[in-house]
């Protein structure tokens, strides 16, 4: 199986083309895949399709078998794979995901290579049925409570593709993340569980994000998480409606925009390709 090494700011992943190998078991495929001993090692896998009503199709499919809906890191990273081969041969396209369409715009260097993917990332979703979270289904879930081990949190929830809930605090660095990640992923009042973000304000357009990913854990950035992280900062009063994101090993460039539809613009690299045996 030959496979490419790709990550978005430290959120790695391994790339697939699986146009014409669709029968294969990926869920399980992808556990021993990103395995980080035995395997390639990896956040999850993403796998290049064909589509009857996009340019192409991306599956995402976590490290521990189970399938996302979409993949902000993910997506600028298949990007930028589809069109250096010339499987997509446009600058601008649209993907089809299991959270909808999304729409990758490349942004070129001097020797016509993928420097950046901007991604219009679709609209963020409040009601709680479709993040989904129990409670009242039309009700939102912005600045509310849940208890962990006795004690109260703050969060914020809201779907941004895949289920998000922000916690504020102030210092991301002192999060104890292993610990109060996994507890809030699996958290009764999440069906689907969520990805949890934790988010320091550094002032109106700047915070810094640590994600505890649903199905990966601790990864080194989020994409969905970063816009989900800077919607949630807005609503709560802490920053614009555009803000830089600062992640481990980078930034991305996030606005939410008056039509309320989402914009990530950052990197995406490719590491290198190899041949997976088993
Ligand atoms: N790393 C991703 C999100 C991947 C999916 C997530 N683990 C889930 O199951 O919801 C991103 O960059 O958005």
């Amino acid at each position: 199986m030959l496979f490419s090494k790709m990550h978005g700011l430290g959120n790695d992943f391994i790339v697939i083309d699986a146009r014409g190998k669709e029968d294969i078991d990926y869920n399980s495929l992808a556990k021993r895949m990103c395995h980080r001993h035995i395997g390639v090692g990896a956040d999850g896998i993403l796998l290049v399709l064909d589509s009857d009503i996009a340019d192409i199709r991306m599956r995402i499919i976590n490290s521990d078998g189970s399938e996302a809906e979409m993949c902000g890191n993910g997506i600028r990273c298949f990007s930028k794979y589809v069109f250096e081969r010339g499987i997509v041969k446009k600058d601008k396209f649209k993907v089809e995901t299991l959270a909808g369409i999304i729409e990758p715009e490349l942004i070129l260097n001097e020797y016509g290579l993928v420097e950046k993917v901007k991604v219009n990332m679709g609209k963020p979703s409040f009601k709680r049925k479709d993040i989904p979270m129990i409670g009242e289904p039309d009700d939102t879930a912005i600045n509310t409570s849940i208890f962990v081990d006795g004690k109260e949190y703050q969060i914020t929830s809201l779907l941004m593709g895949v289920p998000h809930t922000i916690l504020f605090v102030d210092d991301v660095e002192k999060v104890d993340i292993y610990n109060l990640g996994p507890k809030i992923e699996k958290h009764e009042a999440f069906p689907r569980k969520t990805n949890v973000n934790f988010v320091q304000v550094i002032d109106k357009n700047n915070i810094k994000v640590r994600t505890w990913e649903r199905g990966a854990g601790a990864t080194f950035a989020c994409g969905t998480g970063s816009c989900a992280s800077v919607i949630a900062s807005n609503l709560n009063g802490f920053t614009e409606r555009k803000a830089n994101v600062h992640l481990y090993f980078g930034t991305l460039e996030i606005e939410w925009q008056d039509s309320d539809v989402v914009f990530m613009t950052g990197p995406a690299e490719e590491v290198f390709v190899g041949e997976y045996f088993e």
